[in-house]
């Protein structure tokens, strides 16, 4: 993921968004033939890729070919918890002949990604461990290195928040409105992060429709973060569109976070 924070406004984030995913289309284009560029679920491209670090260079460069390095930094959604196996990862979950035979346990996890912050301008890990995995979390979440979101560690739960608020395992909550049920039970567990001084990332789903309401919701709770995918396919531009549509209206009074994305 992108995260375009040194835009003015969220038309221009847009902008910078739309053509670094153009870029990257290209670049792959150019690396693995047109196949390559089938997007998945969320929009995102999908080339036959064998590491982090293959995707990692492919976004950074098209950052580059934007013509946006410094302006854009990235994210990572690792969702852990669907490679873990016991207590270890399997990076080659993906791969049949090699599946289950190189497992990572939770300090070289740690390892990677450390190396991971220090190589590339990744600002922000979710779900970087497996939902169960507190212990791994909050070794990573202790060194700082970038903002530690939790989506299934979490499920947007009040009780599980508050275990990790009291044993400090991460610093953001990825909020799914129909993981916790209804808007006002949504906007106490953006109170209960804020009240922390965590992020709060409002968050589409897999299988979306053309609802936008999250769009309108983000906006309404300040969260200064969102994610609903890449600038492609009708149910994620939806909620993009909204945005734009809310920014227009809201003419001077409207604030994008940018630097302050975090707060
Ligand atoms: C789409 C996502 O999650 P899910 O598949 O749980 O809806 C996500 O976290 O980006």
């Amino acid at each position: 993921m992108i995260l375009p924070i040194g835009a003015c406004n969220f038309e221009e984030a847009m902008q910078m968004g739309a053509e670094t995913y153009h870029h990257l289309k290209g670049i792959i284009a150019e690396k693995y033939g047109s196949s390559g560029f089938n997007v998945g679920e969320d929009g995102g491209f999908a080339p036959n890729i064998s590491s982090f670090t293959e995707g990692l260079n492919l976004v950074k460069e098209a950052i580059d070919r934007a013509g946006y390095d410094g302006r854009i930094k990235v994210a990572l959604d690792v969702a852990a918890t669907e490679f873990c196996i016991g207590k270890k990862y399997d990076l080659d979950f993906k791969t049949p002949n090699k599946s289950g035979q190189n497992f990572k346990t939770g300090e070289e996890m740690i390892e990677m990604y450390t190396q991971l912050c220090a190589e590339y301008p990744i600002v922000s890990i979710e779900q970087p461990f497996d939902k169960d995995d507190w212990e791994h979390t909050k070794l990573f979440s202790d060194l700082g290195l970038c903002q530690v979101v939790g989506d299934d560690l979490l499920m947007s739960n009040p009780k599980r928040i508050e275990r990790a608020i009291q044993e400090s395992t991460c610093d953001a909550l990825l909020l799914k409105i129909n993981q916790i049920g209804n808007v006002t039970e949504a906007i106490e567990v953006v109170k209960q992060a804020k009240d922390v001084n965590w992020g709060v990332v409002v968050s589409h789903r897999s299988g979306e429709t053309e609802d936008s309401f999250i769009a309108d919701l983000a906006v309404g709770l300040a969260t200064g973060q969102f994610k609903a995918g890449a600038p492609c396919r009708g149910e994620r531009l939806a909620k993009y569109n909204q945005l734009l549509r809310i920014e227009e209206e809201l003419g001077s009074q409207a604030v994008y976070a940018g630097e302050n994305w975090r707060s």
